[in-house]
């Protein structure tokens, strides 16, 4: 793993950008092609507002999405196909994408997409609860499926009120798609923009536990490839 500590979440978007952009420029150079998964939610922001100004001929590069709730309409303002549309779609012209339209039905088409080829980049956030994607404690690490069904547990409906996506707990869905965790880790290099206070502990809990599904995120950890962006306070509960 490299730990990397910047200051503000904004150095810390920019540099987790630079690095992404550098790894897919390489994919381009040595295949022809790039291949990246985008994770959304508010840990995104920076690294997505700085990654679309990065010199990258997106002509070449598929994107394929993380996560989305079931049955959520694309036009309610938590829905990350909106998202993802507005911050990064609208923003580059890709070769293709492959968005998660909340419809279970959708899984075996995007599998088979993901399937074609391995994905360079994964650019994979760490929730408050230390989910990766909506793998919630305790996450499955064993299923080799690309994209399961997940039941969202009260911490993680809590985040999303928290961010400001829904009023109340009781109008998050109850369940959405998720690229698993096995499928997380099949991505070439895997980068994790982590700011902000409010996922300090989930932070400190990573780094400092064995692998357990009850942290998802240390499986990260065990990838050869994999690099935490930090900024101050969500680096402040880290041991010395
Ligand atoms: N569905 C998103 C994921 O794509 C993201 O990787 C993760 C952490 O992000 P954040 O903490 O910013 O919500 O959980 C979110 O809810």
């Amino acid at each position: 793993m490299n730990l990397h500590i910047e200051k503000t979440p904004v150095l810390l978007g920019e540099k987790a950008a630079a690095l992404t952009a550098s790894l897919l420029r390489q994919a381009i150079s040595d295949n022809g092609s790039a291949r990246l998964v985008l994770s959304t939610g508010s840990s995104q922001f920076e690294t997505l507002e700085a990654l679309v100004k990065e010199d990258v001929d997106w002509s070449r590069v598929t994107m394929f999405h993380l996560d989305e709730y079931v049955n959520l309409p694309e036009t309610h303002p938590a829905s990350f196909r909106k998202y993802l549309k507005e911050r990064f779609l609208s923003k580059v012209t890709l070769a293709a994408y492959h968005l998660v339209d909340g419809n279970p039905d959708s899984i075996p088409s995007l599998t088979a997409e993901l399937k074609k080829a391995p994905v360079d980049v994964g650019l994979i956030g760490i929730g408050e609860n230390a989910h990766i994607a909506f793998n919630d404690p305790p996450a499955d690490f064993d299923t080799r499926e690309s994209y399961i069904v997940v039941n969202l547990n009260e911490r993680c409906k809590q985040q999303q009120v928290g961010e400001g996506w829904f009023a109340t707990t009781a109008d998050v869905p109850a369940q959405a798609i998720s690229m698993t965790a096995w499928q997380i880790m099949q991505c070439r290099h895997i980068i994790s923009a982590v700011p902000h206070k409010v996922k300090a502990k989930a932070v400190a809990d990573t780094l400092s536990h064995d692998t357990t599904p009850d942290i998802p995120a240390t499986l990260l950890k065990t990838h050869p490839n994999f690099d935490l962006f930090l900024d101050a306070e969500s680096a402040s509960m880290i041991a010395e």
